[in-house]
Order: C-alpha cells, then structure tokens, then sequence
C-alpha cells in the first residue's frame, strides 16, 4: 500500500494517468538541492504499480548520487511508464507524457533510458521543453547512450588499471548483461579490442546481431542462456540491461574479478557491495560507471558540445579511481565510498542551492 513513510526520502511522486491515450505513468523528484531534478524515463511492462514505483524511487534516488558524482547542477528525479515497448508506444502517448512533464513547471527534465528511445521524445518535447537527448535533427544531443557507452569504457580502462597495472582492455574476458542501446556499443568497442565476450539477452536478434559484427571487427562472442551469465568464466562482468542482479543469490555464483556496467541500481542492496568486497570483487559503482549520459544530456541545456560531453565522460576514469582508492584507504567497499563522496558535495552546496524553484534558477530557462 502507498504510503508516506514508503516515499519519505523523496520530495515529490506524481502519479500520471491519461485515459485516452492508456498513458500510466510514475515520475518521481527525488532531490533537487543541487538543481531541478533530471533523468530519463523508462518504459516496462511492470506486473503491478507497486513494482513500477520501487523502481522509480530507486532510480531517482540513484539520480541524485549520480548528478553529484559527475558534478552536474541538477537534482535527482526518473520516470516510468507501465507499458511494453514492444506493443504500447505511440507519438500521443509521449506528447500525453510530455504534457505531465511540462504541469511540473521545470521542477522535472527527462529522456531516453530502457524501453525508449530519443525518437520518443521528439513527440514528447512537442509538449515541453523540458526535454533532452532528442536527435540532433531535432535540435539535441543526440542519443545519450552513446557518451553512456563511452563512460563504461573509461569506467573498465580504470578497473583493469586498478587490478592490472594497464588501462588495456585485450585480452581480458568479459561477460555482457544485455545488448541494448548501451551494451550493444560497449560490446562492439571491446570487440574492437579483439575482447572475448560472454553475451546473454533475452532479444534473439540482439545476440545474432553481435555474433555477426564479431566476425567484422574480431574477438569472440559466446552465447550464454539467460541466467548462466552470473557463471561465466570472465574476468569481468558488465551488467546492461536491468538493476537489482547483485544479490544474495548471484553473488555465490560469480568468479569475476570485477563488475564494472551500466545498469542502473546494479546492486540489490548495499549489504550487497560489502559482501562483493569481502569477495574480492572490484565493484565500479553503477551511477559513477555510467554517467557519460547524464554528462551529455545536463551539458545540453548549455547548447550541445561535443567536447566538451568528450572531456566530461574521460573524467569517469579519475573519479573512478578516486573511489576505488578512498575505499581501499577506508576499509570499506566502493559504493559507500562513493555515497560518501556525493553526500559531501550534496551537504557542500545546501546553503548556496536551497529548494529548487525553476522561477528563482533563470539559467535553465535558456531554451523557453
Ligand atoms: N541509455 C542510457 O544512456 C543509460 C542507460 N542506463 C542503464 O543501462 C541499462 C541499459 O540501458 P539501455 O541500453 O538504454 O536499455 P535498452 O532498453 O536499450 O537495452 C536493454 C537490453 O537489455 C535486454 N534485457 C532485458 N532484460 C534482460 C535480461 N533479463 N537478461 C538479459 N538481457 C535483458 C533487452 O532485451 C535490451 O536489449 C539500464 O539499466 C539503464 O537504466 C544508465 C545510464 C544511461
Ligand atoms: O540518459 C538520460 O537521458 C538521462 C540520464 C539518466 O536517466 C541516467 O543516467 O540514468
């Protein structure tokens, strides 16, 4: 059952319902001490809305983390719609989208994550402007999932430089969690290393896809069913496609020397990052590996700037490296140090930035 205490770390859960076009939709602001709340929406055929709301309240929470970490003036906020992909997207469902999105007077900007893609959005901003990573064509940035992509790479360079002494991606073996938007890419870029890969996706297309652009730019790839993924024998795991798979149950299973991905709210709980450092498992802290997006969308509203996303997503492999460092210092494991590390800016900026008011913040007005 909803209730406060159940959405007591956030400021604001809209509920948004449109008969007309079958729109059911969640967005959820999380914290905007830093700016107006950011961060994409997705869309899944959950099974029921209590489902569909822990999901949102845990990514717009990891939102929040991820907008400091990568230094970016905006707060934490996601969306979701409860729907499939597949069967469920139309233009007027994202313009009904859209429409909920402008009633929150640029307290929320959103895009692309699971289950959208930038095309939706450009239905989506014919509503609001608070909308960002719709195709260049369109006057954005373009897809987010390629700087997402990008990051990931930088985000494994540090790891391998962490246990390897060489930021090298061959010769290493590594085990793929889905081929979407961003897994895909990541998987062509370490094939182009002539990496072995591990792959499983629940999309047969997908799989064939990656098997065919092997035999183009080398490496290997070997298909693994579903769940057997958490036993493949890589070096290290890079989970793409859904959040929640560091958990009791995986963590026996795993023979990875690190997990380093883009998914989102990788692990199930945070007892889960002590149990992987007790492993001796190098865990790269999900919103830290893959915040090349958010990097790209945030810059966005300056005009976009190729170089400038370029030089920000580079940083991921400093900022990287900073907390795997402060957690071996530490003694504790590299998602506390991480929370830490954001919870310092947070508390940092909390006398400059007070409760966001989009009147108060003119400068994110520059595209109305
Ligand atoms: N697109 C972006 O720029 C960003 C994405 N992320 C996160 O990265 C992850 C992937 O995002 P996208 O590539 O954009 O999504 P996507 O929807 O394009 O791709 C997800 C892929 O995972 C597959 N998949 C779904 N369930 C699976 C399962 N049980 N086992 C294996 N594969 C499965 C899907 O078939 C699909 O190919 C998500 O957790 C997302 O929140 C995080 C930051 C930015
Ligand atoms: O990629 C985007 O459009 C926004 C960023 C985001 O939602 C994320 O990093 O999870």
């Amino acid at each position: 059952m909803l209730s406060f205490e159940k959405i007591s770390e956030h400021e604001q859960v809209v509920f948004c319902n449109d008969e007309d076009t079958g729109l059911q939709a969640i967005i959820a602001i999380h914290n905007t001490t830093l700016g107006p709340a950011l961060g994409g929406c997705r869309m899944r055929p959950y099974a029921n809305v209590d489902e569909a709301l822990e999901d949102v309240l845990r990514l717009s929470k990891g939102m929040t983390y991820k907008c400091a970490a990568a230094d970016v003036d905006f707060g934490g906020g996601k969306a979701v719609i409860i729907g499939d992909p597949d069967t469920d997207r139309s233009p007027e469902l994202f313009r009904a989208f859209g429409q909920f999105v402008e009633s929150l007077n640029g307290r929320f900007y959103t895009g692309t994550d699971m289950g959208t893609t930038p095309d939706d959005f450009v239905h989506a901003r014919k509503e609001t402007n608070c909308i960002v990573g719709v195709p260049e064509a369109y006057g954005g940035s373009g897809d987010s999932s390629v700087p997402t992509s990008l990051g990931v790479i930088y985000g494994l360079k540090a790891t391998c430089k962490m246990l390897y002494g060489t930021d090298s991606l061959a010769g290493k073996r590594y085990a793929i969690q889905g081929l979407g938007k961003v897994g895909f890419k990541v998987a062509e870029a370490l094939l182009a290393e002539g990496a072995k890969l591990f792959v499983s996706d629940i999309n047969q297309e997908a799989l064939l896809e990656i098997s065919m652009r092997s035999e183009q730019l080398g490496g290997s790839v070997k298909i693994v069913a579903g769940p057997d993924i958490y036993e493949a024998e890589a070096d290290i795991f890079v989970p793409c496609a859904l959040g929640g798979i560091i958990n009791d149950e995986t963590i026996g299973r795993f023979k990875f020397e690190a997990i380093v991905g883009s998914a989102n709210n990788q692990l199930l709980h945070m007892k889960h990052a002590d149990m992987l450092r007790d492993r001796g498992i190098l865990y790269g802290p999900d919103y830290i590996v893959n915040s090349g997006g958010l990097i790209q969308v945030a810059d966005e509203l300056y005009g976009p700037n190729k170089e400038r996303v370029l030089r920000g997503t580079k940083a991921i492999y400093e900022t990287l490296t900073e907390i795997y460092l402060q957690s071996d210092i530490r003694g504790i494991s590299t998602h506390e140090a991480a929370n830490d590390f954001c919870e310092a800016r947070i508390e940092s900026r909390k006398k400059r930035n007070s409760f966001f008011s989009h009147n108060k913040r003119l400068k994110w007005q520059v595209r109305n």
